[in-house]
């Protein structure tokens, strides 16, 4: 019997709610509700495997839906487990309790993006352009990396992004999958079609450039504080998101972050970049050289996290490394004129961003000092610290510090005292390593983007993917990765880096079914040729969604 969307909503909603205590498969227990969406209820639960660590148990109810046509092959949960990115929540397994389908995925003390706009909102108090763009460059890189894997995420919003140690991660993958529900159509019965691309109205098919749509959408509603299409109705919000005009920033944001808007909204999706085209954007490249510069610093060079677990020592640590260029910084900027400094920033942008960050460094620390010596050394704030206004480093001592007639200048220091703020506490191992992950995933693009800008290629690796994506799999797609990945490793090569990255893929997700121990030994090429194991991996990627077409499998996933 097949059930309509209403009516599993419906069933959804009627079923129990897990009380405290709860416990799940012997081995989750439920620490409290989250909340419930139109098609799952969300549960913070500590799993005693993982150390009681906190995790997010989605419940689903099946209700009259039958298991074995709509909820997802241990195949498919499989290939959401295998995504890893700093910046996409991490899908850890899925499984059946009776009636109810559960996914476990990783847990964001931060909350989603829709509320902490709701907080700033309230505050009205819009956010500063480089934290923006901070998280917008987090956004893309996370989408590129689904992109590259041909996934879409189909339903991007602010409410599907959360907050986790200060960083974005994009989540709310598989509710609409496992369901097997296109998302465009389940989310034009849950009432939010505000992120829903033109051409899914007109029946020319979801693709990736139907995410970067959406990515513009909650570009504009971070900056503006509304949704980019607004309408009193149903009726009126389509006919505005297919032919009515484009929103504009206002002007306290940049031309060029207003360009990257203008570009992600365009009608025709063709016309719209990839997430790996606005990465390679002078604009974007310039901040993520600054962000780069500034986690190196952190982190140290090597990227192994020299950050102690001390706030004094993190700031000693960094003032060590920082003093002298940073007096040398203050005084060299002091001795300018405005005019002077403007060129400066003109010229050298990553330069001189980092140089207000070391100054924003050298001020934390000498509050952090004053703070400890008064033994009023905050506890570490488990959500951002830039979003409670109660900072050590408080902006009114950053303005004081700069010039009235610099109002950027200032606001930007703001961002980057409230980024290093967000370390100024002690660091767990988690948010460190996800410090660590964040840098070298910005070093591979920087390195990417370097490459790409200077032999004329941008966005090749993207571009196949988006081919592949917009259709359904077919074998002459595998078969020209496969030729190509061929001739990229050699015939050698190729063999040992396909056996080895198979059976990596295959031990991934080891919680619902034991795999042997892998005994292959890395071979060296995936040291050597990482972008070309890249592909390997592509390849892998669509064979097994082609094996899964063949065995009728749900086919959701993209
Ligand atoms: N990984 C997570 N970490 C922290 N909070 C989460 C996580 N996943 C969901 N939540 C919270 O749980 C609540 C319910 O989430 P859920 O995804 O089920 O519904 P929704 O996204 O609010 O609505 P819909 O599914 O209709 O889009 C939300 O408040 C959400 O912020």
């Amino acid at each position: 019997m097949d059930v309509t969307v209403e009516e599993h909503k419906t069933q959804s909603r009627l079923s129990n709610s897990f009380s405290r205590g709860h416990s799940v498969m012997n081995r989750y227990t439920v620490q409290e509700k989250l909340g419930s969406g139109s098609f799952a209820t969300a549960y913070l639960v500590t799993d005693a495997k993982d150390g009681g660590s906190l995790k997010v148990l989605k419940r689903i109810s099946c209700g009259g839906l039958r298991p074995d046509s709509t909820l997802p092959s241990a195949r498919e949960a499989k290939l959401l487990g295998s995504l890893r990115h700093p910046f996409i929540v991490q899908f850890f397994s899925s499984f059946l309790e009776k009636e109810d389908f559960c996914i476990i995925t990783e847990y964001c003390e931060g909350g989603d993006l829709d509320c902490i706009i709701q907080q700033q909102k309230d505050k009205n108090r819009p956010f500063p352009e480089g934290h923006i763009t901070e998280w917008f460059i987090q956004l893309l890189l996370g989408v590129n990396y689904l992109h590259e894997r041909l996934v879409l995420h189909r339903d991007l919003k602010t409410k599907n992004i959360f907050l986790k140690n200060g960083t974005i991660k994009i989540g709310d993958f598989g509710v609409s999958r496992i369901l097997s529900l296109p998302t465009d159509m389940a989310t034009s019965f849950t009432g939010t079609p505000h992120y829903m691309s033109p051409e899914t109205f007109s029946n020319s098919g979801y693709n990736s450039k139907s995410d970067i749509w959406s990515l513009g959408c909650i570009l504009y509603e971070i900056c503006c504080f509304q949704y980019a299409f607004e309408a009193s109705n149903w009726i009126k919000l389509v006919s505005l998101i297919v032919e009515g005009p484009t929103p504009c920033l206002p002007s306290k944001y940049s031309a060029a972050l207003n360009d990257i808007l203008q570009r992600t909204l365009r009608k025709d999706p063709e016309e719209r970049p990839s997430a790996s085209e606005i990465l390679t954007m002078p604009y974007i490249v310039d901040r993520a050289k600054v962000l780069s510069a500034w986690l190196e610093d952190v982190m140290g060079q090597d990227g192994q996290g020299s950050v102690s677990d001390d706030a004094c020592r993190i700031a000693a640590a960094v003032k060590e490394k920082l003093h002298l260029d940073t007096l040398r910084a203050m005084h060299d900027i002091q001795e300018m004129d405005p005019r002077q400094r403007r060129r400066i920033r003109k010229d050298e942008p990553g330069e001189t961003y980092r140089k207000k960050m070391k100054r924003a460094v050298e001020r934390l620390y000498q509050e952090n000092h004053k703070k400890l010596e008064q033994g009023k050394i905050v506890k570490m704030r488990q959500e951002n610290a830039w979003v409670e206004e109660e900072s050590t480093c408080t902006s009114a001592d950053i303005r004081s510090y700069t010039s009235s007639e610099d109002d950027e200048e200032s606001e930007e220091e703001e961002y980057f005292s409230s980024s290093i703020l967000s370390l100024s506490t002690p660091l767990s191992e988690e948010h460190s390593s996800t410090l660590s992950a964040y840098q070298s995933c910005l070093r591979r693009f920087l390195d990417y983007s370097t490459n790409a800008n200077e032999v004329g290629i941008t966005d090749t690796i993207s571009k196949d993917s988006q081919d592949m994506s917009v259709s359904t799999c077919n074998k002459e797609e595998i078969a020209r990765l496969r030729q190509v990945c061929l001739e990229l490793l050699g015939e050698n090569g190729f063999w040992k880096v396909y056996d080895y990255l198979k059976r990596e893929y295959f031990r991934q997700d080891s919680e619902t079914e034991e795999f042997e121990e892998a005994t292959l030994s890395e071979p060296q090429e995936i040291g050597l040729y990482p972008q070309h194991c890249h592909k390997v991996q592509q390849l892998i990627f669509l064979e097994e969604r082609m094996e899964g077409q063949n065995l009728g499998m749900s086919c959701a996933w993209l």
